[in-house]
């Protein structure tokens, strides 16, 4: 499948073009989108990308968009339902990129909407090697097909046939980028206490991560099997590993990190249906 844009021939709007609506709209400008067709819904009327057109209501915004993109927090969506609602056709594709938000919420506030997805981006996708979970599509194969073009320039793209693993997805690869922010971040304190100071130290952790992500990116190898290659027996790595590995806990704090994500999805869930009538 072609990861160029120039001929996705789709009018997009974008309901909330915050943080991650607009790493999603640089990484799609780049792969050639026509941005004559997105037209992004702000309420702050601050400009976006070049000629991305910028409406502060969605009463200014065109209706029966192909694909209407919902990107506000998922605890506004029961401000904001009303106004997509007026604005979907029956050509439309409804795109939710809220955390929690579940397929059957947006079944209940957009029936009129030709397919209805749940979208989970991570911010990474901004660079074109993000992650993409998708799940929904309401048994359309023409909508799916047409949204996985749309997402296929913003990394690896993966449909989650079970919707009940959405927040497991989304707190693995959603949120999983600041997880490991704060694992660079804590490699750059060590290397602190190890005597660097702190430029160098983030410099080393940082191409450190860059180095291990791009091995593992081509190499066929396990993570397990990388780490072993590293560490040369009874050498200064296996040193290393010994202490992360104690009573496994580097793996129960991420099992206990990945849970809580998790489980903040179903809570933020609640709150959007809370705002439904
Ligand atoms: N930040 C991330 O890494 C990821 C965020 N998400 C989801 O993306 C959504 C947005 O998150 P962020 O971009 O991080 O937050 P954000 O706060 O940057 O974006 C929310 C946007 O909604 C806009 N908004 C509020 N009321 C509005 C209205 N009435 N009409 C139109 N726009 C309105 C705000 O002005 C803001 O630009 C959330 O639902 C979140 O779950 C999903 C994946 C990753
Ligand atoms: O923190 C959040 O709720 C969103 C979902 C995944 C990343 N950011």
């Amino acid at each position: 499948m072609t990861t160029s844009l120039s001929r996705f021939g789709q009018h997009i709007v974008l309901f909330g073009c915050g943080n991650m609506a607009s790493a999603m709209l640089g990484r799609w400008l780049d792969a050639g989108l026509d941005p004559a067709q997105v037209t992004a819904i702000r309420p702050s009327g601050k400009a976006v990308a070049n000629g991305v057109k910028v409406v502060t209501t969605s009463a200014e915004a065109p209706a029966n968009p192909d694909i209407l993109m919902i990107g506000v927090k998922p605890q506004m969506l029961g401000d904001v339902a009303e106004d997509i609602a007026r604005l979907i056709g029956p050509d439309t594709i409804v795109l939710s990129i809220l955390a929690g938000v579940t397929i059957d919420d947006l079944r209940g506030r957009f029936p009129g909407a030709a397919a209805r997805m749940r979208v989970m981006p991570n911010m990474p996708v901004r660079t074109g090697k993000g992650v993409v979970g998708l799940a929904g599509a309401d048994g359309k194969d023409a909508a799916r097909k047409t949204i996985t073009r749309l997402m296929k320039p913003l990394g690896h793209v993966e449909w989650i046939d079970e919707e009940n693993q959405f927040d497991a997805l989304t707190a693995l690869t959603g949120s999983g980028p600041a997880f490991v922010y704060r694992f660079v971040d804590a490699m750059r304190a060590g290397g602190e206490r190890l005597g660097f100071d702190e430029p160098t130290a983030l410099r080393l952790a940082r191409a450190t991560l860059a180095s291990a992500a791009a091995q593992l990116e081509v190499s066929e190898l396990t993570p397990t099997e990388l780490a072993a290659q590293v560490a040369s027996r009874g050498g200064m790595t296996q040193a290393g590993l010994d202490v992360l590995d104690e009573d496994a806990r580097l793996a129960s704090l991420m099992a206990e990190t990945l849970r809580a994500a998790r489980a903040r999805g179903r809570e933020l869930a609640a709150l959007a249906r809370e705002g439904q009538d």
